[in-house]
C-alpha cells in the first residue's frame, strides 16, 4: 500500500485535488483542495476519496480534510466629497442599505473619524465593538449592514485632537477588522481632498470611488478635486450622485432648487463620468437620519431613489467580477 498506488485509484478529476496523501500503520490522511467547488461538491468529492482509498487493502481508516478557499478580501468603494456637509455620509448609510436589501453582504467603515456619524445614521450609537484575537468584530446594525466607527470606539469629539498617523493608525483597524463573508465594504472618507485622504486611498486601494456633490458651482468645483483626488490614487470613479437637488415645500408643493438643479450631471458627462442619481432634499431624509431610520430602509420615494443608486453600483460589481 503506498501511496502512489493509493493516488492511482482515484479518478483523474479527483487525484488532481489531493494536496497531500499520507500513510501510517493503515491510517491514510488526505488533504484536498476544495477551492471553487460547493458545499456538496466537497462533500461528494471526501465521500469519493473515503470509499475509493478505504478499499485498498490493508487501509484500516482513511481521514480526509477538505482545505476551504481563503476567504475573498470584501471590495471597497470609497464614498468621497470635496467639502464637507454635502450629504456624504447620508448617501454612503443609504447605499449600504440599498445594496444590503438586493441580497449584498455589505460592510461600512465610517473613515469619518474626525467627525463620525455613521452609528447616528444606521442606530447603532453606543455600541462597543468587540475583538476576536487582534482585530475588531463589526456591529450589527438592524439594516442588514455590519459596520465600524470611530464612534464606536472613542466618546463623542475625543479623536478631534488626534493627529495624521493616529488618526490613520486608528482607520486601518477599522478596515483590518474581520470582515468575513462581507463582499462589498463601503467607506465614508473624511470630507475634503488632502493628505489624510491621499494617504487612505494609497494605503487601502479602494477599487471604486463614488463621488457626492451638490449642484452649485462651489460644490462641483470640490468635486472636481475630489475627481482629481481618486485619479491620483488611482481609483476608478464609478460615478457622480446629486444631492440635495429639487426641495418639495411640504405646504404648498411648489418644487423650489436652493442649490441649483443638473449640474452635477452635466458635471459628470463633462468628465466623461457616469451619473448614478439624484437625491431629493427633503425634511423627511433630514429627520429620519437623526433618528437612526434611514429613509432606503423604508418604501417611499426616496428609497426608491436610493435602490436605483445602488443598482448602479451593483452593476458596476457584477461587471468587476466578471
Ligand atoms: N437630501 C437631503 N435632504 C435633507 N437633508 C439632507 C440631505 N442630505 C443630507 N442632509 C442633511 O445634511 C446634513 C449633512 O449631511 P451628511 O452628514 O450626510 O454630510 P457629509 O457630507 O457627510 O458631512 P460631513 O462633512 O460632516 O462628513 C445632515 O444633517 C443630513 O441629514
Amino acid at each position: 500500500m503506498d501511496e502512489k498506488s493509493l493516488i492511482d485509484r482515484l479518478p483523474d478529476s479527483v487525484a488532481a485535488r489531493v494536496r497531500s496523501l499520507k500513510t501510517r500503520d493503515g491510517v491514510v490522511t488526505v488533504i484536498l483542495d476544495g477551492s471553487g467547488l460547493d458545499a456538496s461538491t466537497r462533500a461528494d468529492l471526501e465521500g469519493a476519496v473515503r470509499d475509493l482509498v478505504g478499499q485498498a487493502e490493508g487501509v484500516s481508516e482513511v481521514r480526509v480534510a477538505v482545505m476551504a478557499d481563503k476567504p475573498a478580501a470584501p471590495v471597497i468603494i470609497a464614498v468621497g466629497s470635496g467639502k464637507g456637509g454635502v450629504g456624504k455620509s447620508t448617501l454612503t448609510a443609504n447605499l449600504a442599505v440599498a445594496l444590503a436589501r438586493m441580497g449584498r453582504k455589505v460592510g461600512l467603515v465610517d473613515a469619518d473619524i474626525y467627525g463620525p456619524s455613521q452609528p447616528t445614521l444606521l442606530d447603532t450609537e453606543g455600541v462597543r465593538p468587540e475583538a476576536r484575537g487582534e482585530k475588531l468584530v463589526p456591529v450589527q446594525s438592524r439594516f442588514g449592514v455590519s459596520m465600524l466607527s470611530m464612534g464606536h470606539l472613542v466618546e463623542p469629539g475625543k479623536a478631534l485632537a488626534w493627529r495624521g498617523p493616529m488618526a490613520s493608525g486608528a482607520l486601518g483597524q477599522l478596515i483590518d477588522a474581520h470582515w468575513d463573508g462581507i463582499e462589498v465594504l463601503l467607506l465614508d472618507l473624511p470630507p475634503g481632498t488632502g493628505d489624510v485622504q491621499i494617504t487612505m486611498l494609497q494605503k487601502h486601494r479602494p477599487a471604486g470611488a463614488v463621488i457626492v456633490s451638490t449642484p452649485q458651482d462651489l460644490a462641483l468645483i470640490d468635486a472636481q478635486r475630489a475627481a482629481e483626488l481618486f485619479a491620483k490614487g488611482p481609483v476608478p470613479v464609478i460615478g457622480l450622485v446629486e444631492n440635495m437637488a429639487g426641495y418639495t415645500c411640504p405646504h404648498c408643493g411648489e418644487v423650489s432648487d436652493p442649490f441649483g438643479r443638473g449640474g452635477v450631471e452635466s458635471a459628470a458627462q463633462a468628465a466623461g463620468l457616469p451619473f448614478l442619481g439624484r437625491i431629493p432634499l427633503t425634511l423627511s431624509l433630514r429627520e429620519a437620519s437623526d433618528a437612526g431610520k434611514p429613509p432606503a430602509a423604508g418604501d417611499g420615494e426616496v428609497a426608491s431613489v436610493f435602490a436605483a443608486i445602488a443598482g448602479k453600483v451593483s452593476d458596476w460589481l457584477d461587471k468587476r467580477a466578471a
